[in-house]
């Protein structure tokens, strides 16, 4: 974040600048209206790459189509050479052409810009969202770029080449090993408590896990998206990972608490838990 009073010197801005390069979701629960949501109630501004435009509701993902790279790297350049960036959150990418393109761009992103990756390959229903041959590229070219990369326990399980029944640490552990500097391991389709592992890539780290009560709601669409978008707010707030990791838990959990009812499906969790008090709704 720019601050400097100095007169003659950066401009000092009220916030961070946070940018999610992510697809479009039609029912507003996940995807890019999810990021911009989330980084709204972290009171960072928001900005945003298109990279697919899915159909999407409470009931699944109908159909989808990725946009061009020479849109995805026009929209790049327009917000990062002009607004310029503090943190990046990567979300839907699609297809191995859009990963490479994306990882080209985040190439050029000044030295320190931290960058989370949601590897996401699949919706809540199952709707794939990554075409197969996209896998080795997500492992490949975009893993080694990431400050942190948040899979699921599928997503863990498949970057990784282990079975799904493998521990939570154990996927980590595989997974720095693909280049990340830090990799969370969701767990919010396991039993039990929902529990993320934190692994840093540094030598001799212990994982650390954050547990939060599970809700007992059906209506958690959009919740990796959130959490990512979290991270990559208070990332770029100055946080240090594991604080960083900890508010983004805080925040997720109470959206899922609240998550509330829309369409005849799974509904979303609320973005705006925290803030329901002053608006009176
Ligand atoms: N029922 C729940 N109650 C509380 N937290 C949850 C619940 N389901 C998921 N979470 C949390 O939401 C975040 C996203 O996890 P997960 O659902 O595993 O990812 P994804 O949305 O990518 O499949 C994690 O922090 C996870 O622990
Ligand atoms: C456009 C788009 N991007 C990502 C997802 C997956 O988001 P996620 O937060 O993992 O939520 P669920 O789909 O698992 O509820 C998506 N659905 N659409």
């Amino acid at each position: 974040m720019t601050t400097s009073p100095e007169p003659g010197g950066p401009v000092a801005l009220p916030t961070a600048r946070v940018l999610t390069v992510a697809g479009s979701d039609s029912g507003g629960g996940a995807g890019i209206q999810a990021d911009l949501k989330t980084m709204l109630a972290h009171g960072v501004h928001g900005m945003s790459v298109l990279t697919a435009v899915t159909a999407q509701n409470s009931l699944g993902v109908q159909d989808w189509w990725p946009l061009s790279r020479e849109a995805v790297t026009a929209q790049f350049r327009s917000v990062v050479d002009d607004i310029g960036v503090d943190a990046v959150k990567t979300g839907m990418l699609g297809t191995a052409e859009l990963i490479e393109t994306v990882a080209g761009l985040l190439d050029t992103l000044p030295e320190g810009v931290p960058v989370v990756v949601d590897p996401v390959c699949a919706s809540k229903h199952g709707d794939p969202l990554l075409t197969e041959d996209a896998l080795a590229a997500l492992r490949d070219v975009l893993l080694p770029r990431a400050t942190v990369v948040t899979p699921n326990l599928g997503e863990a399980a498949l970057l990784s080449g282990l079975g799904t029944g493998t521990a939570p640490a154990a996927l980590a552990a595989a997974l720095v090993a693909a280049g990340p500097d830090w990799v969370l391991v969701k767990g919010g389709h396991s039993e039990g408590p929902p529990t993320d592992v934190l692994l840093s890539a540094a030598d001799g780290s212990q994982p650390v896990s954050f547990t939060a009560e599970r809700a007992d709601n059906t209506h958690t669409h959009g919740t990796g998206c959130t959490l990512a978008s979290a991270i990559a707010s208070r990332l770029a707030l100055g946080h240090d990972m594991v604080a960083a990791v900890a508010a983004a838990k805080e925040y997720v959990t109470g959206g899922v608490r609240t998550g509330f009812p829309l369409g005849e499906g799974i509904g979303p969790v609320d973005h705006l838990w925290q803030l329901r008090p002053h608006l009176g709704r």
